[in-house]
């Protein structure tokens, strides 16, 4: 679970509160948090810190790397990846959320605050629409810091701001509900957008609401945890050629640590696995997933692996792991299925640079062919175009850089679908259809 939003829209907040109410920190570290944020004058934060451990994060007081931690709820083991709100740390963000089934979208509910992170240069329409392009299909939108709503609590607020949300998540894709339906139990449980009013910082409707809390004079509704309880697990493709993407890469005594997520088939201790694209063999010596005991992966585990015989140096974050009778396919040519954004400032020609992300990876790449425009089911409206504007669906070919581990998206739909960025921009998101040679 990705969890999304503008800066300080109160993520790491809203996770630290998560891990508190479920005991997963204990009193002596929260007071030591507390006590260390407020002597650096940055009180306010002592629950972000729960996530943000790195000292630069807590002296600037933003999330710069993804932080990861696993909760168990009732029904569920979630691998809760804290993503960076600043608009800096995108290609960050981009990584935890290539890593994600599912996302929670933090949206402050402040007078003012709301406003600036919905409009265009706010991060929480490009943070929406990036999850859904790199495969997200439920979210759960947080309406956060409604205790400093005016009035605390304001009905009318959460209203208005779901009323802004749900038509923007329903343009871009996202399966969102009528509002009568969210109370029948077949929608509550099917619905790709559910809306939750909570207070990251006094925990208010996090775990529980108080019969003293504004709130729950109007709120009916799931608490935060309940409403990510109730999150669908997304189908599994155990049974496709192994897949798994390092995201990190720690060389230590006993060989070479790697962490990243199975995207597809399993993976047990014992294993030997093909390190693509350096085609080096090596041994999965230790598995273990979820921050738990060793043993064997399947598709959808965070994993983390041990793996020996394999030169560290050679590996870089992207590097793909798999198995020798089923390699992952190399290319530094592909065909694509790309649908441009209203940020694309200048219509697309042959040789326009961007920078593509595709799992881990983040390499340049540049239009080395307009084939055709399409409408968005992929049928050609005109063959070879002078160029590509925003708002249009075209296939195009794309040159990288470098040669990275890539498939079709029928093949592999996590290796098969990236996004393209210019000047700090989402401008495009894509399919691959076919890798050239
Ligand atoms: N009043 C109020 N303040 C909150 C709430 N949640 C977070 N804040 C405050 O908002 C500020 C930012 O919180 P963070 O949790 O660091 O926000 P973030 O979204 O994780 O920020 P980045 O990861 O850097 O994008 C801090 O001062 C928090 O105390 C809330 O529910 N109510």
């Amino acid at each position: 679970m990705v969890v999304v939003g503008h800066v300080d829209a109160g993520k790491s907040t809203l996770m630290g509160q998560v891990l508190v109410k479920m005991g997963h920190v204990s009193q002596r570290v929260l007071h030591k948090h507390e006590r260390e944020a407020r002597e650096q004058g940055k009180a306010s934060f002592y629950l972000a810190w729960i996530m943000d451990e790195d000292e630069e994060e807590r002296a600037h007081g933003v999330t710069i790397d993804v932080a990861q931690k696993h909760v168990v709820t009732e029904t569920k083991l979630i691998t809760l990846l804290d993503a960076p709100g600043h608009r800096d740390f995108i290609p960050k963000m981009i990584s935890g959320a290539c890593a994600a089934d599912v996302a929670v979208l933090v949206v402050p509910a402040t007078p003012g605050e709301f406003e600036s992170c919905f409009e265009s240069s706010g991060q929480t329409k490009e943070h929406a629409l990036l999850v859904k392009a790199l495969g997200v299909n439920q979210v759960v939108v947080a309406v956060n810091k409604l205790d400093a709503a005016v009035p605390p609590w304001d009905e009318g607020r959460y209203e208005a701001i779901k009323a802004s949300v749900e038509p923007f998540l329903r343009q871009i894709g996202f399966k969102a509900g009528k509002a009568i339906a969210v109370y029948s139990y077949v929608a509550r449980h099917f619905l790709q957008v559910r809306f939750v009013p909570v207070s990251g910082l006094s925990g208010e409707n996090v775990a529980a609401l108080s019969s003293d809390c504004p709130l729950s004079t109007w709120y009916r509704g799931d608490t935060f945890l309940q409403a990510i309880d109730r999150f669908t697990a997304a189908p599994r493709a155990v049974l496709k050629p192994m897949r798994m993407v390092c995201s990190d890469i720690a060389p230590t005594g006993k060989g070479v640590v790697v962490s990243g997520r199975l995207l597809q088939g399993r993976l047990q201790q014992g294993n030997r696995v093909l390190v693509m694209p350096i085609g080096d063999l090596a041994t999965a010596s230790r598995v273990e997933k979820g921050g738990a005991q060793p043993g064997p992966a399947r598709a959808g585990d965070s994993v983390e692996v041990t793996l020996t015989g394999v030169d560290v140096t050679r590996m870089v974050p992207g590097s793909c792991l798999c198995k020798a009778r089923s390699p992952v396919p190399v290319a530094e040519k592909l065909e694509a299925q790309v649908a441009t954004l209203d940020a694309l400032a200048v219509p697309l020609i042959r040789g326009t640079e961007f920078l593509l992300h595709l799992q881990g990876v983040d390499i340049t790449a540049h239009v080395s062919k307009l084939i055709a425009l399409t409408n968005s089911a992929g049928t050609v409206i005109k063959a070879r175009p002078r160029c590509v504007p925003s708002g249009a669906t075209a296939h195009v070919q794309l040159t990288l850089s470098r040669p990275i581990c890539v498939e079709r998206y029928s093949d592999c739909r996590a290796l098969g679908r990236f996004v393209l960025r210019q000047k700090g921009q989402t401008v495009a998101v894509g399919l691959v259809l076919e890798l050239k040679a």
